[in-house]
């Protein structure tokens, strides 16, 4: 057998304690995998002294992580710190520069700094593997750069915040209100040290933009996803869209157009028996359509320590067997400079809920002042209780229309006195139907 791979992992949070876990318990089998052995020689995390439950035998401590990137005995830097600047970007920087393999789950990262630094990996030769940032456990980045390359990619839809789908599933199975559930995610290791990187649709917005820059041959573009979180979402919301046959999901889509691409992170109404409102609580899944392959749906869990370590472990048997690739399938030389196509997307339906006065008139004025920006009604829901506001929400669902319309249309609503608030604006999307 060819000599170990030497790693160096930083961080032994909820990711880095399970990538220990495996490589403790899947030794032999992985060294016959990868035709050598995957050895831990050195960690660092910022609290030695913590209760992990995992023993790093005779790896050795630094308390600096950036050791790890300079140390002659590592050929690979695990980073599992998280955040897009700090010590994660020192430490990758620093490590590729020095010719070191880097394995990362940091999606923040790769979102915007990868195109910098897949270069330095190019450079030196060395690879930069991330499938642990993008959908968890589901091999969206090996399916895209190898078992999908033949195909030109025409749209990338998916679920890919598990965070926001448990609370999601949670609020709709259990009632239970969203702070609430969110302490359960952050309990379970699913959320991001800030959870409003999940729930305000941020997290899902950086894997967005990896699979884009992927799936398109671009380089990576986050400031162009137009991000939506689901902080305005109720528990009656989800009842309503029970009612109607949807589901409430946190949809992530990039459509390619002549002018470029679109890239959207936004909750949608989707119809239930559709493959992406059947994936629930953690998990993720990932539509991808192809000009030659067509539809090809992934699901699994995308978060949590056993998932998100089983994508770092097949990233470092990669290198093991000696498997340096591209970062981004093509060199960096060849990929497209970003371009952002014209907003609006397709037209879609709406689902549209405000408070409004119940009193004779105010109905006809809020349906003149859709019918004046061309929005047509499908259905209309008036139900629940006054309050002390006098107020009752209205749901309405519309037929399909162009976003302009709907914008237009929402100007006109928060100009009627009747109207109480900025209502709330769900696309309705299809849910990936075959
Ligand atoms: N938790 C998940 O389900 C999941 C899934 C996919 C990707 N990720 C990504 O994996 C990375 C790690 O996530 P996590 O959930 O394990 O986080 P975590 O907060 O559980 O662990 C972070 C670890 O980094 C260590 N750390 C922080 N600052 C450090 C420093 N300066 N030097 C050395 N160590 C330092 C902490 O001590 C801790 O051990 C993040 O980029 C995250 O976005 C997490
Ligand atoms: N916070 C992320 C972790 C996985 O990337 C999520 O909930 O999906
Ligand atoms: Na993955």
């Amino acid at each position: 057998m060819t000599k170990p791979l030497r790693i160096g992992v930083a961080g032994l949070g909820t990711v880095g304690v399970g990538v220990v876990k495996i490589l403790a318990a899947r030794r032999e089998f992985l060294a016959a995998a990868a035709g050598r052995s995957i050895d831990i020689v050195a960690v660092s995390a910022r609290n030695k002294a913590k209760a992990r439950g995992i023993d790093i035998g005779s790896a050795r401590w630094e308390d600096d992580a950036l050791k790890l990137a300079t140390a002659d005995d590592i050929d690979v830097v695990v980073e599992l710190i998280g955040g897009a600047e700090g010590v994660a970007r020192a430490l990758v920087e620093t490590a590729l520069a020095n010719g070191k393999h880097v394995v990362t789950a940091n999606k923040a990262l790769i979102a915007h700094h990868g195109i910098a630094l897949a270069k330095l990996a190019e450079n030196k030769g060395v690879a930069l593997n991330y499938e642990a940032a993008v959908a968890g456990g589901i091999p969206i980045i090996k399916a895209l750069r190898e078992g999908l390359a033949a195909n030109e990619i025409e749209s990338v839809t998916g679920i890919l915040n598990g965070t926001c789908n448990y609370i999601l599933t949670e609020m709709e199975t259990t009632g239970r209100d969203f702070a609430d559930v969110l302490k359960d995610a952050q309990a379970l290791g699913y959320a991001e040290a800030d959870p409003s990187f999940d729930v305000g649709g941020i997290d899902a917005a950086h894997k967005l933009a990896i699979l884009a820059s992927l799936a398109f041959g671009r380089e990576v573009d986050f400031g162009s996803v137009n991000i939506e979180g689901i902080e305005k979402i109720t528990a009656a919301d989800i009842k309503f869209a029970k009612e109607f046959g949807y589901k409430i999901k946190l949809l992530a889509i990039a459509t390619k157009s002549d002018g470029g691409v679109e890239q959207r992170v936004h909750p949608a109404l989707v119809a239930e028996g559709s493959p992406l409102a059947a994936v629930s609580g953690v998990f993720n899944a990932v539509a991808v359509r192809g000009d030659r392959v067509g539809l090809l749906v992934l699901e699994g869990r995308g978060a949590g320590e056993g998932p998100t370590a089983s994508a770092v472990l097949s990233d470092l048997v990669d290198i093991a067997r000696g498997l340096v690739m591209p970062p981004f399938i093509v060199p960096t030389s060849h990929l497209k400079a970003p371009a952002k196509a014209a907003e609006g997307g397709p037209e879609s339906a709406y689902y549209l809920r405000f408070n409004a006065v119940d009193r004779a008139g105010s109905m006809a004025e809020i349906t003149r002042a859709l019918a004046n920006a061309s929005v047509s009604i499908e259905r209309i829901v008036q139900r629940g209780d006054e309050g002390d506001t006098g107020r009752k929400p209205v749901v309405f669902v519309t037929h399909k229309t162009q976003e302009s319309s709907m914008r237009q249309a929402l100007a006109h609503l928060l100009k009627l006195v009747d109207v109480a608030g900025t209502p709330l604006v769900i696309r309705i999307e299809d849910g990936e139907s075959r």
